[in-house]
C-alpha cells in the first residue's frame, strides 16, 4: 500500500491538475497569493469541481504538513496561535493592511509603516515578519513589505486618514470581516485563555450558564456578555460587533431561507412562526417568494420595534394585509401560535446550552400539532472521524455529510475549521454550542421530537437546516 505522503501528493497533484482544466474550461482565472483580495477573484468557488479540487489540495497538504514536519514543530504551530492572533491584532488595530494598501505594489518599509501607526518599527517588523512567514503580508525586501491576498481581508477600505482621524467609526460602512477579525482578536482571545481556569473551577467547571463562562472569568465580570456590550465603557466594541455580525449574515446568501425547507409543499394560508426572527432578516424572502404563506415574526420587545420599522420599508404590503405579523414572545415561555405548520428557528439553538435549548424546544413541542414541523438552522458539527458503513446505511437523509476521500480526515480537516471555530466561540462566551447531528437527535427526542432529515444541498456552507417532527 502507498504511504500516506505519496496518497496525500497523489490527492494533490490530482486535484490540482482538476483545478487547472475546470478553470481553463469555464474561463475562470485563480487567484495568486501575491495579489490582494477582491469578491470577484473567489468566482472559480462557484464552481463545484472547483471549490471540490480546491477543497482537497488545502486538507491534503495541511495533513502533509502535520506528517512531515518533527512532531515538535508541529505541535508548537498548535501552541504558539495566540502569537499569531497577538501579532495580527498589532496590525489591526495599527492599520497596516490599509496604509500598504495606500503604497501600492511597491510595498513600503517598515519604518515609515511604524511612523504612520506611532509604534516601534523594529517591534512591528519582527510581528510582520512571524506573519509573513505564515503567508499574511509579504516581505518584498528586508523591511519592506507588501499587502498579499490574505492580509488584504483586514482592509475595511477607508482611507489612513480616516481611520486616523475617526478610530471610533472605523468599521461603520465597511464590509463586516475586519470588525469580525477585531472582534475575534479581542475579547475572544483574551476570554479564550482563561478556558482551563473556568473547566477546572467547581464552580463553573460543568455549568451550563452564560455567567460562568471563560469570559467571565477573564474579564472578571458577573453579566452575561450581552450585557456587558451594553455598558458605556464598551461602547466601542458594541459597535464593532455589530458591524461584525452584519459581515457574518453578508456571508449567507439573502435566500439561503428558500432551500432550507420545502415550503411549496405547504397548503395555502399555512402559518410558519419565525421563533426569534430577529427583524425578520430570513421571512424577508420567504414572505416575497411564498405570498400563501402567513408568517409570525417572533422577538423580544426593542427587536420587534426595529422590525416594523424595517418592513414598513422594505415590504409594507406584507404588514399591510396581514401576510406577515410581527409579535413580542420570550421563547421560554408557552408558545401563543398554536396552529402552525412550521416552527423556524435560524440561529437560535446554537446561542444556548442544553438546559435553555430543552426549554425553548419543549415549549413547542406543548402546542405544536401532529403534522407541525421544526426547521432548525444552525451549524451541524461534523465529527473528525468517518461513520461505519451500517451507521451511514441507517442515518437518517443527510445526517451523514460528504466525506472526504481516504487518507484525508473525513471532515476535510483543517481545510473545514469555521464551524469548529464558531463552536469554540459559543462556549468562549455563552457556555453554548454549535452541535453534532448526534447531539442534536439526542436533544431533540429528550423534547418530544424526532429528527427527520439534515439538509445539505442548500446555498449556504455553513448552516444546515435540520427537521423534525413531533414524537
Ligand atoms: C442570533 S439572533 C438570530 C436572529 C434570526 N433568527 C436570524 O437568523 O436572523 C438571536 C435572536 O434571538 C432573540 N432572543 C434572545 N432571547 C430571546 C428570548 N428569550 N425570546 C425571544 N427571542 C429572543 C434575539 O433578540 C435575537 O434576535
Amino acid at each position: 500500500m502507498a504511504s500516506l505522503t505519496v496518497e496525500l501528493s497523489k490527492i494533490i497533484s490530482d486535484s490540482v491538475a482538476t483545478l487547472e482544466s475546470v478553470c481553463k474550461q469555464n474561463n475562470l482565472s485563480f487567484p495568486r497569493l501575491d495579489e490582494p483580495f477582491t469578491p470577484s477573484s473567489e468566482a472559480f468557488r462557484a464552481n463545484p469541481e472547483a471549490a471540490e479540487a480546491a477543497n482537497k489540495i488545502a486538507a491534503a497538504a495541511l495533513q502533509l504538513a502535520a506528517a512531515v514536519l518533527p512532531p515538535p514543530a508541529a505541535i508548537t504551530s498548535v501552541i504558539s496561535g495566540h502569537f499569531k492572533s497577538a501579532a495580527l491584532r498589532v496590525c489591526l488595530e495599527a492599520n497596516v493592511t490599509e496604509i500598504l494598501r495606500e503604497a501600492g505594489p511597491s510595498g513600503l518599509h517598515v519604518r515609515d509603516i511604524a511612523a504612520k501607526s506611532n509604534i516601534s518599527s523594529t517591534k512591528l517588523a519582527r510581528l510582520m515578519r512571524y506573519l509573513a512567514t505564515h503567508h499574511v503580508y509579504k516581505e518584498l525586501q528586508p523591511d519592506v513589505f507588501t499587502n498579499n491576498r490574505i492580509s488584504s481581508m483586514l482592509d475595511t477600505g477607508k482611507s489612513v486618514e480616516d481611520l486616523f482621524s475617526s478610530p471610533e467609526s472605523r468599521y461603520d460602512n465597511a464590509h463586516g470581516f475586519p470588525a469580525l477579525a477585531g472582534h475575534h482578536l479581542d475579547e475572544i482571545p483574551k476570554s479564550t485563555a482563561y478556558l482551563w481556569e473556568t473547566l477546572s473551577d467547581p464552580v463553573s467547571a460543568h455549568s451550563d450558564e452564560v455567567t460562568q463562562t471563560a469570559f467571565n472569568k477573564a474579564f472578571n465580570e458577573e453579566l452575561p456578555v450581552w450585557a456587558w456590550y451594553e455598558k458605556p465603557d464598551q461602547s466601542g466594541r458594541l459597535r464593532r460587533f455589530g458591524s461584525a455580525m452584519r459581515g457574518v449574515e453578508a456571508l449567507q446568501p439573502p435566500d439561503a431561507i428558500l432551500s432550507a425547507f420545502d415550503w411549496s409543499s405547504l397548503p395555502n394560508g399555512s402559518v410558519v412562526v419565525d421563533v426569534g426572527g430577529g427583524v425578520g432578516t430570513s421571512s424577508l424572502p420567504l414572505a416575497q417568494a411564498y405570498p400563501n404563506l402567513e408568517i409570525v415574526i417572533q422577538d423580544r420587545p426593542p427587536v420587534v420595534e426595529d422590525g416594523l420599522k424595517l418592513w414598513k420599508v422594505k415590504l409594507p404590503k406584507a404588514l399591510e394585509t396581514g401576510q406577515v405579523k410581527f409579535q413580542v414572545h420570550d421563547f421560554f415561555t408557552a408558545q401563543p401560535i398554536t396552529n402552525a405548520s412550521v416552527y423556524l428557528l435560524k440561529q437560535i439553538m446554537h446561542d444556548w446550552s442544553d438546559p435553555y435549548a430543552s426549554k425553548i424546544l419543549t415549549e413547542l413541542r406543548k402546542t405544536a400539532k401532529q403534522d407541525t414541523k421544526l426547521v432548525l438552522i444552525d451549524t451541524v458539527i461534523p465529527f473528525a472521524c468517518r461513520y461505519s458503513k451500517a451507521e451511514a446505511e441507517n442515518a437518517i437523509p443527510g445526517a451523514v455529510p460528504a466525506e472526504a476521500p481516504e487518507p484525508l480526515l473525513a471532515n476535510y480537516g483543517g481545510a473545514n475549521e469555521i464551524g469548529y471555530i464558531g463552536d469554540m466561540t459559543m462556549l468562549t462566551v455563552f457556555n453554548s454550542l454549535e452541535r453534532t447531528v448526534k447531539h442534536i437527535s439526542a436533544l431533540l427526542e429528550s423534547t418530544g421530537w424526532r429528527l427527520t432529515r439534515i439538509r445539505r444541498d442548500g446555498s449556504s456552507n455553513f448552516l444546515q437546516p435540520v427537521e423534525a417532527v413531533p414524537i
